[in-house]
């Protein structure tokens, strides 16, 4: 590995707004199995599973390769989302309160949840009664398809990482990734700030507690890993204003390639995919403004202090992109 690859992924330990792109150039574009097994090798996760790293290897890079070359739903994305989530899980809030298999199912779930994402949403592919959407009966049908074919590769030969958990474990890492991935689907979105905003709220009243998390309460830090997966997935416009509009580059023609087919198939074209008739600018203020803000802003104050520079990117973001309009 040459030594700018190598400075690149050491620096996935404790940077936020990692170049990934970059990663990805000089990886030979294996990002996501280069910072996966990095980041699990720094937390321990091999050694304290008893995981074998050429199994983790195999394992990973299986479902790199089944990361279609999207625009944006790619392995990079994976790879930005599994690197935003190690990043988060390190917040001081969070320091003693999850266990090593919640940690595991996590960020195996970040690196998992948009496996063979096929570039279209899951309107779409009910609207044109595709087979996933016959197959999930319309219901978070693309998270559905990524959590089931997570599972299904670790039964590839050489790939099964969770061979050496016992059967509580195994029952655990499986409830917890299922819901982690199906919490990805914006559907759920106004429930994560439903949740978010009722724990700040008992914190706030209980002042008493030193700590706003109960470690005891599994309940509460399943939802609180389901909203930093999800948080992760929706943090493009707080990284650093070069990378996030790459993010909007690639977002934007994977939605105008959606109204391409749309036009195509003389159906509707869907909010935002249509590349003859769409302002960029005001779409992402919009984006900003109604979804990623109200989210982040009530897990910024669930997780403060560590999540402030991070919104203070977001807020520098707004203001340039307010410019630009
Ligand atoms: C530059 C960006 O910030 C792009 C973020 C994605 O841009 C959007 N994403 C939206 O919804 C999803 C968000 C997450 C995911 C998916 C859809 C499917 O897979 B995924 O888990 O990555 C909606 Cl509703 C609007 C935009 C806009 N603009
Ligand atoms: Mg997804
Ligand atoms: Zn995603």
């Amino acid at each position: 590995m040459n030594i700018f690859l190598a400075q690149l992924i050491e620096s996935t330990n404790d940077t936020w707004g990692v170049d990934l792109f970059e990663v990805d150039a000089l990886s030979n574009h294996r990002p996501l199995t280069h910072v996966a097994l990095h980041l699990f090798k720094q937390r321990n996760i091999l050694k304290q599973f008893q995981i074998r790293e050429l199994t983790f290897f195999k394992f990973i890079s299986a479902i790199e390769a089944k990361y279609r070359n999207n625009p944006y739903h790619n392995n990079i994305h994976a790879t930005d989302v599994l690197q935003a989530s190690h990043h988060m899980l390190n917040f001081s809030v969070f320091k003693n309160v999850f266990t090593e298999l919640e940690v595991f199912a996590a960020l195996f779930a970040a690196a998992v949840h948009d496996v063979d994402h096929p570039g279209v949403t899951n309107q779409y592919l009910i609207n044109t009664n595709s087979d996933l959407a016959i197959l999930y009966n319309d219901e978070s049908v693309l998270e559905n398809h990524h959590v089931t074919l997570a599972f299904q590769t670790l039964s590839t030969e050489g790939c099964d990482v969770l061979s050496t958990l016992n059967r509580k474990q195994h029952q655990m890492f499986r409830k917890m990734v299922i819901s982690v991935v199906l919490a990805t689907d914006m559907s759920k979105h106004i429930q994560h700030i439903g949740h978010l905003k009722t724990m700040v709220e008992i914190r706030r009243l209980s002042s008493s507690a030193s700590s706003i998390i109960d470690p005891e309460n599994a309940e509460d830090k399943l939802q609180i890993l389901q909203s930093l997966v999800h948080c992760s997935d929706l943090s493009n416009p707080l990284k650093p204003l070069n990378l996030y509009l790459q993010w909007t580059d690639r977002i934007m023609e994977e939605f105008f390639r959606q109204g391409d087919l749309e036009k195509s198939l003389n159906l509707e074209v869907s909010p935002l995919c249509d590349r003859e008739n769409s302002n960029i600018c005001k779409s992402q203020m919009g984006f900003i403004d109604y979804v990623v803000h109200p989210l982040w802003e009530i897990w910024s104050r669930l997780t403060q202090p560590d999540c402030q520079p991070i919104m203070d990117i977001l807020e520098s973001n707004r203001v340039w992109i307010a410019s630009q309009v």
